[in-house]
């Protein structure tokens, strides 16, 4: 059982409030991008957990955990759970989206691993697990989790586990700019409550923009660069200084939309046309501000049996 799962860039980010239970009230709009991790479950002895970076990927997996702290092996064992099966399966995980790039690349792999779990255990006539019951399982294994089974552009609201599909039309073409090294979400969350608190600002409460919103229903690029945002950009920036550099690269090099993907280091790039974006992506690739330089498209579905 092979699934296909996208990574995805968040259209805007705003961060509410820090909560009781530590986490930030958002209004998050995920946008699933055609940079995929492709995840096998097949019957074991036991629970096993292989990782490889996917072929003609660069992504540098050392920092992803081949032992029950992956997120593919919590999914795969909380669907056992909800089956009533013992969680014998090897999950072999083949990694394109950045590790700690603010991609939700563990997400996505955790997604994937709920899809194909309840493909290999549940009863094929009679799924006893539906999409939105593996959504729900996924929001207790991460907030950007139920995205990743869902796929296309959505709205997420709560800590980002509540979503509303998003209406769109057409493609939209990006060009992603990874970096050496991650960046770890909690100390970028934490980074903003820093700069909040230092500059004297109460966390405003997060709305949708509408200006966004049109964007995507009409397929308007342009009116979609100029919408993007991200709170926890200048969080990034502060915590890595040199990312200031890759999206001036970008822009100066007729981007029409750049930002910081989620917490980051990834930098995203929204190009008017494929060839824009082709054109862009060879010229950010030669000024040396990327570790490694990917083209997506967007929206496409989430987690997918292949
Ligand atoms: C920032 C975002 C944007 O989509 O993703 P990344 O860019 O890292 O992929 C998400 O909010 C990350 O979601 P995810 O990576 O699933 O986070 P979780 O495992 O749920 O939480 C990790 C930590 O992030 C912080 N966190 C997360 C979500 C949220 N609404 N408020 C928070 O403050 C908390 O410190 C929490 O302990
Ligand atoms: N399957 C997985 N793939 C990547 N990272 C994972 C996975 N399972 C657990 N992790 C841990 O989650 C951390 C954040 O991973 P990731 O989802 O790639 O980043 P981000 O939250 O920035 O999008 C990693 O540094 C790693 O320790």
């Amino acid at each position: 059982m092979t699934v296909r799962v996208p990574a995805k860039v968040n259209l805007q980010l705003g961060v509410g409030p820090i909560r009781d239970d530590g986490y930030h009230d958002l209004v998050n709009v995920f946008h699933a991008v055609s940079l995929f991790d492709m995840v096998t479950a097949e019957p074991a002895r036991e629970l096993e957990v292989h990782v490889q970076a996917a072929p003609y990927s660069r992504v540098a997996i050392g920092g992803v955990p081949t032992d029950d702290d992956n997120l593919a092996a919590k999914a795969a064992r909380l669907v056992a759970e909800r089956l009533g099966v013992e969680p014998r399966v090897a999950l072999r995980i083949r990694k394109a989206i950045p590790v700690a790039g603010g991609m939700a690349g563990g997400s996505a792999d955790a997604a994937a691993a709920l899809v194909a779990c309840a493909r290999l255990w549940d009863d094929r006539d009679r799924p006893v697990l539906s999409r939105d019951d593996l959504m729900e399982i996924g929001a207790d294994l991460g907030s950007d989790v139920p995205f990743a089974v869902l796929g296309g552009t959505a709205v997420g609201v709560g800590r980002g586990e509540r979503l509303t599909p998003a209406l769109t039309r057409g493609t939209f073409h990006w060009v992603f700019a990874t970096a050496d090294g991650g960046l770890s979400t909690p100390a970028v969350y934490g980074e903003c409550d820093r700069l909040r608190l230092e500059a004297g600002r109460a966390a405003p409460w997060p709305s949708v923009s509408e200006q966004l919103m049109t964007a995507l229903a009409t397929g308007d690029a342009k009116g979609l660069g100029d919408a993007l945002s991200n709170d926890l950009q200048p969080a990034a920036l502060s915590l890595r200084p040199a990312l200031r550099r890759t999206i001036d690269a970008g822009r100066d090099l007729g981007a029409i939309g750049a930002l910081v993907s989620g917490s980051g280091p990834t930098c995203a790039f929204l190009a008017e046309t494929a060839e824009d974006a082709a054109d862009l992506a060879a010229a950010l690739d030669g000024t040396g501000v990327a570790e490694q330089v990917v083209r997506a498209s967007g929206p496409v579905p989430g987690a997918t049996v292949v």
